[in-house]
């Protein structure tokens, strides 16, 4: 069942850049949907239209069973320096006027799930990398949301780490019953990850071509090592490649005709 579908969405900004060019995806409740292409293809475009922190020039985004709560994680965990965890996680209530102690309760499931009830009092420069990003999943996860929307969110850890809280965002998808539309260059890290792989065309990026990785969940070390995991890898690999060089061919054609 369709939650959020991005029909025909183009986005051209005032510089004239243009981002997408009439870009399709569907993302049904429950998928965990990847978006891969080249830097700059629009894929975190993508994702600001889909949490209406910006509009589409052309097109629609629509939810045909209404707008969930979404929650976003991006790239850096974006920490206040100053706050603690507690502090930190419990800002998104704070900006709704929930007052710490009324938030109290729902802050400590939100460290509970990422596993970092120890740590409350903690203020960011305490905490390691991989810890700082599971303080930022905590503060998305914070107001409940359905939809989970993630940027690059393990691109800057080391690959133990990665590898960790890959797992974990399983586990956590699959005890909240959670949506996620998630960004990534790794291929390896969205075939582990994803119902679906959405690759996309170089900028103004359009869908490419779309791979269903049909592995049930849960996954584990076992997929990682297997010759499945290897073979979606590589038709991935080549779905980019050819995205890619679809995309010169085509504009080396524009530049011969005009
Ligand atoms: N507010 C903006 N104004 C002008 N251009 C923008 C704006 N935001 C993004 N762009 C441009 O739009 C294009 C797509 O950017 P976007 O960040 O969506 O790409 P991306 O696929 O997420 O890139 P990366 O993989 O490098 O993170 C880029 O060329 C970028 O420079």
């Amino acid at each position: 069942m369709t939650m959020v579908r991005l029909n025909g969405v183009s986005k051209t900004f005032e510089n004239g850049v243009q981002a997408l060019d009439r870009f399709d995806l569907d993302i049904g409740g429950g998928d965990i949907v990847t978006l891969i292409g080249p830097s700059g293809c629009g894929k975190s475009t993508a994702l600001r239209l889909i949490a209406g922190l910006d509009e589409p020039s052309e097109g629609q985004v629509e939810w045909p069973k209404g707008r969930p709560e979404i929650g976003y994680v991006f790239q850096e965990p974006t920490l206040m320096p100053w706050a603690s965890a507690f502090n930190n996680i419990w800002l998104p209530l704070r900006l709704r006027g929930v007052s710490r102690a009324d938030a109290r309760l729902r802050v400590e499931e939100a460290l509970e799930l990422v596993g970092l009830t120890e740590f409350a009092e903690a203020k960011p420069h305490q905490l390691s990398g991989g810890m700082k990003m599971r303080v930022a999943i905590a503060r998305a996860l914070v107001t409940q949301p359905t939809l989970l929307l993630m940027d690059e969110p393990f691109a800057a850890l080391d690959e133990i780490t990665r590898f960790r809280l890959n797992d974990e965002l399983l586990a956590l998808k699959q005890r909240l019953f959670l949506t996620v539309v998630f960004v990534t260059h790794s291929i390896f890290e969205a075939v582990y990850l994803s119902s679906r792989v959405v690759v996309m065309t170089p900028r103004p990026g359009r869908t490419a071509e779309e791979t269903a990785i049909s592995e049930p969940f849960p996954r584990s070390e076992a997929f990682r090592t297997s010759v499945g995991y290897a073979g979606h890898a590589k038709a991935i690999s080549s779905a980019l490649r050819r995205a890619t060089d679809e995309s010169r061919l085509d504009k080396a054609a524009l530049e011969v005709h005009s």
